[in-house]
């Protein structure tokens, strides 16, 4: 590797004459599908396959697992494709693979639909067309509506476009019932609702990033203060939300009770974010540790949110 990124002409064939794999080569490709991210949005899908009822073989639950993943990961590949541009301006994405030249742009979004057009495919006939279908839309979703379309235009491009995030639940249901109901319309609900305090509590301190390569985030657009305004608002709109598997009978009064109290915890963060001491236009004068809590909570609190919706429902419901 040279000093810019790039690859060295030719790796040198080692002892047995066979190419060595060039690891980082291959952390490079795995860095194109958002790993990290990935794992939140493929244990959301678990939990919707897992708690749908009905039966699947294990071999075709884990073939509509692998699909999820492989067609989130593709969706973040063409993303990293489309957005290189504004990924080299921005500190915390300069770094990925394609705007440091370790991986050319074309053959980024090459593997990008060749992932998705697998995934979907595979979907459609381990499970069914409709679970097949769904995945298409999430991808699609994601790439056009976020990427392509709101996220450089409005700084309502989480809240519509983070739909995106919110579909693997509602898939791993539909790859066991085939069909739609209304406990993954609700499950598809709370990542919605949870994505923009998800999401705003980080651009509190990011905004900086996204000023320089011109996205209008909420917090460049309308302020910090703003910010913090709608992170509480959706926390408030998120919470009840979380109590309606119980409340339709899906799960018990355990489950209910871990919610609110989680819930409780994510309010109480929220609540310091926007109590968070704060110059006249609402910037932080404690270098935003209380947003950085929050969005670091965001994400254990789906994991346990979804954790503990299928423990009851398996165990106790
Ligand atoms: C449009 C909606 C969303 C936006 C703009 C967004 C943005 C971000 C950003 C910028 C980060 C931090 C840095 C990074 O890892 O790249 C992050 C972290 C994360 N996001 Fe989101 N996110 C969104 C929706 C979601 C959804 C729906 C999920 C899963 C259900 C999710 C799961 C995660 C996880 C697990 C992390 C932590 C990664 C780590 O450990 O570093 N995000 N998100
Ligand atoms: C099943 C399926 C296809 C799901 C796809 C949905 C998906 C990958 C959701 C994650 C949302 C996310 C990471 C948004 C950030 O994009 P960004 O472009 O704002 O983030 P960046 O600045 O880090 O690139």
């Amino acid at each position: 590797m040279t000093a810019n990124g790039e690859r060295g002409a030719q790796a040198p064939l080692d002892a047995s004459g066979t190419l060595p794999l060039d690891t980082s080569e291959v952390r490079d490709w795995i860095t194109l599908l958002k790993p990290r991210v990935l794992s939140l949005v493929v244990f959301t899908g678990v939990i919707g396959l897992a708690v749908a009822p009905g039966h699947l073989h294990p071999i075709l639950a884990v073939t509509a697992i692998l699909c999820i993943t492989i067609a989130a990961g593709a969706a973040g590949a063409i993303n990293m494709w489309y957005d290189r541009d504004i990924d080299a301006v921005m500190r915390r994405t300069q770094k990925r693979p394609i705007p440091t030249g370790r991986i050319g742009a074309d053959a980024a979004l090459a593997y990008g639909i060749l992932l998705a057009i697998g995934s979907i495919g595979l979907m459609g006939l381990a499970t069914n067309w409709l679970a097949a279908i769904v995945l298409a839309g999430s991808i699609g979703f994601y790439v056009f509506i976020y990427t392509m379309w709101l996220k450089r235009r409005t700084p309502q491009n989480i809240v519509i476009g983070g739909a995106a995030g919110a579909f693997p639940p509602l898939i791993g249901w539909v790859a066991v019932t085939g069909q739609i109901d209304a406990v993954p319309l609700v499950l598809f609900a709370i990542i919605f609702m949870w994505t923009p305090p998800h999401f705003w509590a980080l651009s509190l301190w990011a905004h900086q990033d996204y000023q320089r390569a011109g996205v209008p985030m909420l917090p460049v657009i309308s302020g910090a203060r703003e910010t913090r305004r709608q992170v509480l608002i959706y926390t408030i709109l998120l919470v009840p939300l979380t109590l309606a598997p119980w409340l339709m009978g899906f799960n018990t009064v355990v489950y209910g009770v871990v919610a609110a109290l989680l819930g409780a915890n994510f309010l109480r963060h929220a609540w310091l974010v926007w109590k968070d001491e704060q110059d006249a236009s609402g910037v932080s004068l404690q270098g935003d540790a209380a947003a950085k809590k929050c969005f670091k909570y965001s994400v254990y609190y789906l994991f346990l949110l979804f954790a503990a919706l299928a423990a009851d429902r398996l165990i106790l419901a």
